[in-house]
């Protein structure tokens, strides 16, 4: 049994709670996987390098329409995911040879579950660690949902954690989900040539943006790639290097392979949490208040483990807000959850912030809207846009903005004056009169979209 004064399960987002204060600690850091978690190896970092790639072959597949004749010779897939790749895993190697080696942590390669309140097994290989703590944080991410309908059929699939590593591109691939994951894979795999089909049990892609944004996403979608909306998946089955979705319609979805992308469940299911006494949502996150604790005291938790929000940027604010009160207990600060955008990196890429407006309406606000579309604009004119389009949506009386929601080139970059205008309670007409806007920057895009609110 070793005592500590901290440890964390978890080196994604966790894995910054080791801040100077700790210095003259004693820390544990447990991992069962790749250190840096799922935003470095698999997720949120990977997934925008091979984005990246995607446009660039999508650039030159539509240059002709400036005058700009080109031809696309080419997608050598293990460069692209050589180049990856080969800047991520040192970065991996370099973090777990950091907390192995490095000063005044315990690194434990190994799963960690409870066995009392704040007491740890930790199995490393065929050798059990006891490990007892002063705080323990919770901060065990996420894993990928599969079907049972997949699971259970014995076909081959793929997951985002390992449909990155594929040493060869296939001539199709099947999607399951209309989700984040689902719609930046097809932007992806549909850009380097790869025929791609998608099989969605909504009514709609991206069904928790905004409706208008949601439709003409998935307007779009189908114009792209080959979409099964509302299908439920009831079997699967392979032969002869295919993968079958069978559909309750009867109909066989058919591809070479078959990435699930379902949506993701947090990792708390094996880790003792009832030892513990520590109570859990009934989706499995675990239960914190807004300083990040759990009932159990001395036991925290924070991002994917316990948050509403699946997202990188509110798992880091998490953790800066958890290490801060880890060390400060009589001077607590809160998660701010008031406005968490987030972006999809798909084709065309998507952003939101705040209240759709449908939810703006049901909650009594007496709200203004405004959709500008891009080609509305120099910069649009210049890009022939003719289907992005930012929308705001506002309160009448306060003139304050209640959320935006864009679809078009560059909508998480766009975006971010609207988070800071929310974040900083600056009403609209001041956000689009106090400052230059650079003409004819596509940022007139956002300027023209609340100039075009409607006040009393
Ligand atoms: C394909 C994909 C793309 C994404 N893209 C984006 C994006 O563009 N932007 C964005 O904001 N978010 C994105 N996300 C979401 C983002 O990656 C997560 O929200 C974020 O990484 C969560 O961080 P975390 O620290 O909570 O968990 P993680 O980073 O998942 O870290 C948890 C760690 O805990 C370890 N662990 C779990 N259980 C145990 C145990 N019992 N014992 C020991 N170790 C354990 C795991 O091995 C893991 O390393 C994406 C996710 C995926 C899957
Ligand atoms: N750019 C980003 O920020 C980013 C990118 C990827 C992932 N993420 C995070 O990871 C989370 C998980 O991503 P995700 O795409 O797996 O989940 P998701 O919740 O975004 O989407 C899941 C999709 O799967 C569909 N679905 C669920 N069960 C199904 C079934 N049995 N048959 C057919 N369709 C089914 C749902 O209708 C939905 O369209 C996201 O919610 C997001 O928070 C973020």
């Amino acid at each position: 049994m070793t005592h500590f004064d901290l440890a964390i399960i978890g080196t994604g987002s966790g894995n910054s709670l080791v801040t100077p204060d700790f210095d003259d600690k004693r820390v544990a850091v447990i991992e069962e996987g790749l250190f840096g978690g799922t935003c470095l190896n698999v997720g949120c970092i990977p997934t925008k390098m091979f984005v990246y790639a995607a446009e660039v072959a999508d650039t030159i597949r539509g240059s002709a329409t400036y005058g700009v004749d080109s031809t696309l010779d080419g997608v050598r897939w293990r460069d692209i995911r050589d180049r990856i790749f080969g800047r991520i895993d040192p970065i991996e190697a370099g973090g777990r040879d950091y907390r192995v080696n490095g000063p005044n942590t315990t690194a434990y390669l190994g799963h960690a579950e409870f066995v009392g309140p704040r007491e740890l097994r930790v199995q490393v290989g065929d050798h059990v660690d006891e490990v007892t703590a002063d705080r323990i944080v919770i901060a065990t991410g996420a894993h990928s949902v599969v079907p049972e309908a997949i699971s259970q059929s014995g076909v081959p699939f793929h997951t985002s954690d390992t449909i990155m590593r594929i040493d060869e591109l296939p001539s199709s691939i099947v999607i399951l989900g209309g989700g984040f994951i689902a719609s930046e894979f097809a932007h992806v795999f549909s850009a380097l040539g790869v025929d791609v089909r998608v099989v969605t049990r909504g009514a709609r892609m991206l069904r928790k943006e905004d409706e208008r944004i949601s439709a003409e996403f998935t307007a779009l979608a189908d114009r792209q790639w080959d979409v099964h909306l509302s299908a439920e998946v009831v079997g699967a089955k392979s032969s002869a290097g295919e993968v079958a979705l069978e559909l309750a319609s009867g109909e066989l979805v058919s591809a070479e392979l078959l990435l699930v992308a379902t949506g993701r469940r947090p990792n708390t299911e094996r880790l003792g949490l009832g030892k513990a006494g520590i109570a859990t949502e009934s989706d499995g996150r675990v239960t914190v208040d807004e300083f990040g604790r759990t009932n159990v005291p001395g036991v925290w938790s924070l991002g994917d483990a316990s948050s509403p929000y699946q997202l990188k940027h509110v798992a880091n604010h998490e953790a800066r807000v958890v290490a801060h009160n880890l060390v400060h207990p009589d001077d607590l600060q809160a998660f701010d959850h008031r406005f968490v955008p987030s972006a999809v990196f798909t084709h065309p890429q998507i952003a939101s912030v705040g209240m759709t407006e449908a939810a703006a309406r049901e909650s009594g606000a007496d709200v203004t809207v405004k959709v500008q579309e891009f080609g509305g604009t120099a910069y649009g004119w210049a890009m022939e846009d003719t289907t992005s389009i930012f929308k705001v949506v506002a309160d009448r009386r306060t003139k304050l903005i209640l959320g935006a929601h864009v679809m078009g080139p560059m909508a998480s970059t766009l975006i971010q004056p609207i988070i800071q205008a929310m974040s900083f309670g600056q009403t609209a007409p001041e956000v689009a009169r106090g400052q230059y806007w650079i003409h004819p920057a596509l940022a007139e895009v956002v300027e023209n979209a609340l100039l075009g609110l409607e006040f009393d």
